[in-house]
């Protein structure tokens, strides 16, 4: 029988890196009454905690795990006890609870989306039927090492189309470029934006996360419309711009905007022409256009990839 109780090869020195845990992905609703008329608060909570979690992996031992179960009751329960005012107000909550309960824990992350929802106007007794927003996504992450908190909020899926006010010319062409130039197209993308907040310390005066959300998105929108557009990326920088101007609770927002492209179909061979009246939309390949906007002399902090945000 072979030995299996030595190596083949003496050990490597052998150190684990950064490492975090927690539960991911708890979907919370929250009804709040008021007689017959209800409130609804629908999130998904994902929980990253790290700090002295060396024994856990390396000898077993869970002397300092709080159990990603735990951090699932806590977000329910934590819905219940405070109510769910903003995303960042229950990421707030939640991640001074577990830096400041447990001595292994140093640093929470928690990742809130919240779908919106929108009541059904109807002739019948009450105000208890919703539906789902077909808009956007709000997104929010807070982090709290015990010292400092950074919050980062942002949306995804705002689908947004202008079918005018658009064009594309005067680019390079190399040997294989075959795009027409255009002084007329649709410009469409679905917005996916982070912005981060100066607030850094909870002896500041603290923004007001809802009313915030609600006018980077006007001022998000309005520039959309607002602008008439040579590429996507000057798009792209006006609303930032817009944002930085209007809201000085904000220091940097960063897009990522899939250029929806709208193609107008050749009716020829069928004897019609095609005014920018019937289009092709082309779901993929998409051009991605990104890029992050700041105010001056601030750091650059949100990272490149927002899907690992
Ligand atoms: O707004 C645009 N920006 C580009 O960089 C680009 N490239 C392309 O093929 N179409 C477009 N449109």
């Amino acid at each position: 029988m072979a030995d299996n109780s030595r190596p083949a090869h003496p050990a490597a020195p052998v150190v684990l890196g950064q490492n975090q845990y927690g539960k991911a992905e708890s979907r919370v609703v929250r009804i709040t009454r008021d007689g017959d008329t209800h409130y609804i608060k629908d999130l998904n909570v994902s929980v990253a905690l790290s700090g002295d979690m060396d024994e856990v992996h390396t000898s077993g031992s869970n002397a300092s795990v709080l159990p990603t179960d735990t951090t699932k009751n806590t977000v329910f329960a934590f819905a219940k006890e405070h109510g769910i005012d903003s995303a960042e107000q229950f990421g707030i909550h939640l991640a001074r609870h577990f830096v400041t309960s447990q001595p292994a824990i140093h640093r929470a992350r928690i990742r809130v989306e919240e779908y919106a929802w929108e009541r059904i106007e109807h002739a019948g007794r009450g105000a208890h039927s919703f539906v789902r927003k077909g808009q956007e996504t709000r997104l929010a992450q807070i982090t709290y090492d015990g010292s400092s908190w950074e919050v980062v909020s942002g949306l995804k899926d705002l689908t947004v189309l202008n079918s005018t006010d658009s064009e594309f010319w005067g680019y390079v062409k190399d040997k294989y470029t075959t795009l027409p130039e255009t002084h007329d197209r649709i410009l469409a993308t679905d917005v996916c934006a982070r912005w981060r907040f100066g607030w850094s310390d909870g002896a500041e005066e603290t923004p007001d996360w809802n009313e915030s959300y609600e006018q980077v998105k006007k001022h998000m929108l309005e520039a959309f419309a607002e602008t008439y557009s040579l590429s996507l990326q000057q798009t792209l920088y006006q609303m930032g711009t817009r944002i930085i101007e209007h809201r000085a609770e904000i220091d940097e927002i960063r897009f990522s905007l899939p250029n929806k492209h709208h193609f107008l179909v050749d009716l020829r061979p069928f004897g019609m022409k095609n005014d920018n009246e019937v289009y092709f939309a082309a779901d993929r390949p998409y051009g991605l256009i990104e890029a992050t906007v700041l105010r001056d002399g601030r750091e650059a902090r949100i990272p490149a990839d927002l899907t690992n945000l």
